[in-house]
């Protein structure tokens, strides 16, 4: 799967949300820098092989802005209207980028965007009615979040996955969703002693790096079984050569899956051993 946000001018790639199974993303957009970043990412995803849509409502004329707006509209990325929005996003839209607001937010949200939080907050409880649902991305912030107490009273939105920018933020201690990424790789070394960041290192040319703790993995969900047709005593062949020839055939035209061990053995009396088994069985890891 890929971290999908970009930090202004750079390119966070790794993989999360793959566009394969994720390409329906709507980009949330506020009025500050962090609607201009909701701004940049979609235009990265658009090279990235996913399929942007972008809402922004409350546009700056800023030269800035501006500039990101053409970028996105030379290269088609529709822009939906708070009215065009779909009663039902998760219906349309595999991934929401949540880039409203970051750390200058205050007060309580006015609108449309009180709203539109009402709606990613929503999204999320539908998640524990089992249901798909939309995965949702933050930008920083969870928009809406207190920049350092967090989601104080534990109603606003929980994100899957946020993208901290340069260094996190102290909300960010109250991130429980499973990726928690860093972007922002250059920090001058100045920035980071006047402010005494202890920034982890970047993997390679990375432009990010996954922080906090490793996303939990369902080890029953990786469980195989191993289920082979019924072999009846009657089908045996009289010469266990024979049967184990006969396996070994099954073999070489794929009709068992990963084998990697055979036995083959006989029943009954010593002296009387008509029967014979070839067993064919496979174990995981070894
Ligand atoms: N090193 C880093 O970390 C870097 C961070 N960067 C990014 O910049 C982000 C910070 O950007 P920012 O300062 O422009 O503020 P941001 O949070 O986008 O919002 C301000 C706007 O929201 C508005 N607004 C506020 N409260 C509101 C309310 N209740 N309801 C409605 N509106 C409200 C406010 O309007 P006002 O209240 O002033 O009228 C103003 O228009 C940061 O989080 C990160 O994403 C990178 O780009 C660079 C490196």
């Amino acid at each position: 799967m890929y971290c999908i946000t970009a930090p202004r001018n750079n390119l966070t790639t790794s993989c999360v949300y793959k566009p394969s199974e994720y390409s329906r993303v709507l980009t949330f957009c506020g009025p500050g820098n962090n609607g201009g970043d909701g701004l940049v990412a979609a235009r990265h995803l658009h090279h990235f092989g996913y399929k942007p849509l972008v809402c922004y409502p409350k546009r700056t004329q800023k030269p800035l802005y501006a500039g990101l707006v053409t970028q996105l509209e030379a290269l088609s990325i529709p822009f939906l209207s708070v009215e065009d929005l779909p009663s039902d996003l998760s219906n349309d839209f595999d991934v929401l980028v949540d880039a409203m607001f970051g750390f200058s937010f205050h007060g309580s949200p006015r609108p449309p965007f009180d709203d539109l939080i009402h709606r990613f907050v929503s999204i999320h409880n539908h998640n524990q009615t089992g249901q798909k649902r939309s995965v949702i991305v933050s930008i920083d912030i969870p928009s809406g979040w207190h920049v350092e107490e967090g989601d104080v009273d534990g109603t606003g939105i929980k994100p899957d996955m946020l993208v901290s920018l340069t260094a996190p933020k102290l909300c960010a201690k109250k991130f429980i969703g499973p990726h928690h990424f860093l972007g922002g790789r250059f920090v001058p070394p100045v920035i980071a002693e006047k402010y005494n960041l202890v920034l982890p290192p970047y993997p390679g040319t990375s432009m990010c790096v996954r922080i906090g703790k490793p996303p939990q993995i369902d080890i029953s969900a990786m469980r195989e079984n191993y289920i082979s047709p019924e072999f009846l005593e009657e089908e045996a062949e009289a010469d266990p050569i024979n049967q184990f020839q006969n396996g070994c055939d099954a073999l070489a035209v794929g009709w068992l899956k990963e084998p990697n061990a055979m036995a083959l053995s006989t029943v009954g009396k010593e002296e009387n051993r008509k029967i014979s088994f070839s067993i064919f069985f496979t174990i995981m890891g070894s």
